[in-house]
């Protein structure tokens, strides 16, 4: 199941607020088309939102070509400027966007238009095509870290839908799978969009990987009842420190984890830490709108005028979590220490 497909013209996107009902891909021409299905969540998950801008960039770089270099750079700061408004928490998008610029500013006074946008085209094939690697290779660091047949408590959708293939949570999880060590799964249905019950529970079925499915509630009676051995989560922003932004709900599982003394990893792309922000605190949170709360599937499940809070991700402290996978290896804590040493490696190889 491919969350996206790039045909050199287009970006067919699989339609995730239809899944797991209707498997329907929207063929986007355009950068706008692109943004709005990043804001409407049908493509959705922090690695699959930063290659699908990536691609998005390419389309919109290409619309914007024209002979005069300074208004063809005036366009591309603007569709820049839209996409990163799509979204405000995942810190892939604007890390696959800051990829993007870069090429502009390096290359856009060298090289002719076309071949500019054919450099545009390759940056983006690559970041997605890196994702994918990246994502095998922190299977592999995670799937170690189990040496025995384990059940997992997974929240949200952490997997291939969530990223350009095979996941990060999700990933780790096939990885131990193959190795013969997961007992089981309890996928979060993951209120208010269900992106556990629609999308991880889907995703895992399809694998014939043993899923069972709970309500967000249920996480700490599972948990009490020594039904979880290890929990593995995604993220969508990672602070200098370890803190972590991930779906709302993510902290109370790690409180639960904490309090059960269970095993709580993250897993995620270096692309996902963000090494100018020195603790959670400042990771911005994305609010949502009301209609995600008071509608269950389009039907109405609160009285007219509530009042609604519906704050799409929370932070989890970093000493709450055991241990953060990645393509580098398993952080551990001190994290400081170890982000510092991971943006080092990132920096060696580039
Ligand atoms: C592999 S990152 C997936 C990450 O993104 C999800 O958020 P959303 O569905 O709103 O894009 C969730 O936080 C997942 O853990």
């Amino acid at each position: 199941m491919q969350s996206m497909l790039w045909d050199g013209q287009s970006l067919s996107l699989l339609n995730q607020t239809k899944l797991p009902a209707v498997v329907e891909y929207l063929k986007c021409t355009d950068y706008e088309r692109i943004g709005e299905a990043i804001k409407k969540l049908e493509v959705r998950g922090a690695p699959a939102i930063g290659a699908a801008a990536a691609f998005a960039f390419v389309l919109g770089a290409r619309q914007s070509a024209k002979s005069d270099r300074l208004l063809f750079l005036k366009d591309i700061e603007s569709v820049d400027g839209y996409l990163r408004s799509t979204r405000p928490t995942a810190v892939n998008l604007f890390w696959a966007l800051d990829q993007m610029m870069n090429v502009i500013k390096e290359q856009s006074d060298r090289i002719e238009l076309p071949n500019l946008l054919n450099l545009l085209e390759q940056k983006a094939l690559f970041i997605a095509a890196e994702d994918k690697r990246v994502n095998h290779t922190m299977a592999e660091f995670g799937a170690a870290l189990f040496k025995e047949p384990v059940s997992i408590l997974t929240h949200c959708n952490a997997g291939a839908l969530a990223t350009v293939e095979w996941g990060t949570a999700l990933g780790v999880i096939r990885q131990a799978f193959s190795e013969g060590n997961i007992k089981r799964v309890f996928a979060d249905e993951t209120r208010p969009l269900l992106q556990g019950a629609r999308l991880t529970a889907f995703e895992l079925q399809q694998d014939h990987i043993p899923v069972t499915l709970i309500t967000d509630n249920m996480a700490g009676w599972v948990m009490k009842n020594k039904m979880v051995d290890a929990v593995i989560v995604g993220a969508d922003r990672i602070a200098a420190n370890g803190d972590t932004a991930n779906k709302i709900g993510t902290y109370s599982v790690a409180l639960l984890s904490h309090m059960h003394q269970i095993p709580f990893y993250v897993a995620a792309p270096a692309s996902t830490f963000d090494f100018s922000m020195a603790t959670g605190e400042q990771i911005p949170i994305e609010e949502r709108g009301e209609f995600e709360v008071t509608h269950f599937q389009g039907i109405q499940s609160a009285p007219d005028g509530i009042a609604v809070f519906n704050p799409a991700f929370d932070v989890t402290p970093n000493q709450y979590i055991t241990g953060i996978i990645t393509e580098y290896g398993v952080l551990k804590p001190n994290y400081q220490e170890e982000i510092k040493q991971l943006k080092d490696k990132m920096e060696e190889n580039r």
